[in-house]
């Protein structure tokens, strides 16, 4: 196996297929995740099986560093706060990230809301794909990550909106009462969202307000993705060309020149 390099935060040398790495970021609840999920639909990617597709979507929760007992009482407590970047293993993340751009296929856990903890016997496997989005509150906050990104999107959510839907989310899917989710937005989520999320817009090359209401946004990025992977397609078939021009010249039996 090649050796993955940096240079200038970008890879060199790698063999296999390098993807389009999209790092989607946007406060708590701002509709990250349902974005991520209409352009996979818009590029007919959802039905489809996980081998074969040519865009996949990992989330950054799936790299929350584990917790001590005693850091899992507190989040029990919602006194835990998820969403300083200390609550994050970016190192592994960076490993994966590599290892995704180096195109090989890599293994990532689900994460379990309900317990604070990773799922590793639930895990995903990211098959080598053209097109990878990675969606999170601080995808954009670690250096080392975010120069990894070709493309960076930032969903921009009124904090009211974001707030409400997270009271419904947390309640309904994540095991919450309302007073934990009120206690721990106050506390922790909301000056988090201010001191390492926000400052990330900046960072952004499109900005998407409202997130998935925005369609005329998601349309110019689908459009954006369609175009690219389209390139990708004709360059795969114009590998194969030459593959098949070598190999019979090889075997002796017709004379074609090597092409390059
Ligand atoms: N445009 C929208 N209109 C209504 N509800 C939405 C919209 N976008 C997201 N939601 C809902 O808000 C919640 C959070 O959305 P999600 O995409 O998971 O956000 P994030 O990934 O940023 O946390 C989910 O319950 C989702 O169904
Ligand atoms: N055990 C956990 C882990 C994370 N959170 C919250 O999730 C938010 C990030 O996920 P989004 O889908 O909303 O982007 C983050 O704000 C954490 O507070 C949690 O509550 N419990």
């Amino acid at each position: 196996m090649s050796e993955i390099m940096k240079v200038n935060g970008k890879l060199n040398g790698i063999n296999g297929k390098t993807p389009f790495l999209i790092g989607v970021s946007g406060g708590t609840a701002s509709g990250k995740s349902t974005v991520c999920k209409r352009i996979m639909e818009k590029l007919g990617q959802v039905n489809m099986d996980h081998t074969q597709r040519q865009v996949v979507c990992i989330t950054q929760d799936s790299f929350y560093r584990e917790l001590s007992s005693a850091e899992i009482l507190k989040a029990e407590k919602g006194q835990f706060n998820f969403d300083h970047p200390a609550a994050f293993n970016e190192k592994l993340m960076e490993k994966t990230l590599l290892e995704i751009l180096a195109g090989r296929k890599c293994e990532v856990p689900t994460y379990d809301y309900r317990n604070h903890a990773l799922r590793p016997d639930d895990s995903i496997i990211i098959y080598p794909a053209d097109v990878v989005l990675v969606e999170g509150i601080l995808v954009f906050y670690f250096p080392e990550i975010l120069n990894l990104f070709h493309m960076k999107l930032f969903v921009d959510t009124d904090s009211d909106t974001r707030l409400a839907r997270r009271v419904t989310r947390d309640i309904n899917e994540r095991g919450r009462d309302l007073d934990q989710v009120l206690n721990q937005y106050i506390n922790f989520v909301k000056p988090a969202f201010e001191e390492f999320c926000s400052p990330t817009k900046k960072f952004a090359d499109v900005i998407i307000p409202r997130g998935a209401d925005n369609t005329v946004a998601i349309d110019l990025i689908v459009q954006h993705i369609r175009e690219y992977l389209n390139n990708c397609q004709k360059s795969d078939s114009e590998k194969n060309l030459r593959h098949v021009a070598v190999t019979r010249t090889n075997s002796g039996e017709a004379h074609f020149k090597r092409q390059h």
